[in-house]
């Protein structure tokens, strides 16, 4: 497990957002009336003011703009960003429960929505982060290095991963298969892995995916050169970051997420400085694509990572079961 970060600057401005559910499990958006993102869907909230706790700002908020009072919250992410009037942080929260029926106190037209068509909303950049919280995978594991010969204990590690039965992306990286191999089991194994709730990308080329029909993972190299015509037609794409301009880059092409790190030292990429959390969050500030953490990290580094505004952590020994019995069997 990493050192936590640092907490959030004070000069910081702070903005909370609620995630409130109906009886059906719909979500609650609200259409903004006025400013920069006048006429775009948000989750209700707004700024908190100085001296004010987040739940506090989140309670004030709430009964103002939609008249009802909330109960229990627990932190769901916090994005930092970079405006222009300065550093800010969306700080969204899970409400559990609320009294009252919501409605526009302030003239905002309101939404219940769908998990599954929040995206058709258009919503500020910033937002980006929480619906993917919301919606998407906090896991990102990756393939271990194995050798060619090493089927069988790949194969078991899958096994494992189905049997786990929470919900996961997962990059298939055999650096050390011939393509035709590597193609060939992932074509084997892929059925089983979508039925479990695993959705997987490859690392390779745009058209091995697509042949396929999975998902795509880019290295940095290939995010550097690929076009978004080539793109076209795939399932989700993520890609390697390590700085800013990867991360535009990214950005520019309208990935799904992508991979920065590394974040602290791994034993797989030893020679690479790690970024902390610090720098982490400061890249972090500077996009809105949903971001993995990546290098170092396991697990019980989730609630450090959402605080920094990751949308969870990616990993190939942190979520690779039973490495151990991998490596040797
Ligand atoms: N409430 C809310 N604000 C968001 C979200 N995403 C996002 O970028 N914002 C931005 O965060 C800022 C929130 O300010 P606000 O205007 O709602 O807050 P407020 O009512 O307390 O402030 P005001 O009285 O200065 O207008 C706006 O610039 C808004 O566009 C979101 O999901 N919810």
């Amino acid at each position: 497990m990493t050192d936590r970060p640092s907490p959030p600057s004070s000069h910081e401005a702070k903005v909370v957002a609620g995630i409130l559910r109906d009886a059906e499990g719909r979500i609650l958006l609200a259409q903004r009336t006025r400013g920069e993102h006048a006429g775009r869907w948000e989750y209700p909230g707004g700024k908190a003011e100085p001296g004010e706790s987040l739940e506090e700002a989140l309670r004030r908020e709430l009964e103002e703009e939609l008249g009802v009072v909330i109960g229990g919250i627990s932190a769901l992410i916090e994005v930092p960003q970079t405006g222009a009037r300065g550093p800010w942080r969306l700080c969204a929260f899970e409400v559990q429960a609320f009294k009252g029926e919501a409605h526009g106190r302030e003239g905002q037209a309101l939404a219940w929505v769908a998990a599954e068509r929040l995206r058709a909303y258009s919503m500020p950049p910033a937002d980006l982060p929480v619906t993917a919280a919301l919606l998407d995978p906090a896991c990102y594991a990756i393939t271990p290095d194995l050798a060619a010969d090493r089927t069988e204990a790949l194969v078991r590690g899958l096994d494992r991963l189905i049997a786990q039965g929470s919900p996961l992306r997962l990059q298939w990286r055999l650096p050390q298969w011939e393509r035709s191999a590597a193609i060939g089991l992932l074509a084997a194994q892929l059925a089983r892995l979508r039925a479990a709730g695993i959705e997987v990308l490859l690392n390779g080329e745009p058209d091995e995916a697509r042949r396929l029909g999975c998902g795509l993972h880019l290295r940095s190299s290939m995010l550097a050169t690929v076009e978004r015509a080539e793109l076209y037609g795939l399932d989700a794409i993520t890609a390697s970051c390590h700085d800013a301009s990867e991360l535009a880059r990214a950005a520019s092409l309208d990935l799904d997420a992508v991979l920065l790190g590394p974040v602290a030292s791994t034993a797989t990429h030893p020679g690479a400085r790690p970024l902390g959390w610090e720098e982490f969050v400061a890249l972090r500030a500077r996009c809105a694509l949903p971001i993995y953490a990546l290098g170092g990290l396991v697990p019980e580094d989730l609630p450090a990572a959402r605080a920094c505004g990751a949308q969870g952590i990616a990993a190939i020994r942190g979520l690779w079961p039973d490495q151990a019995r991998v490596a040797s069997g």
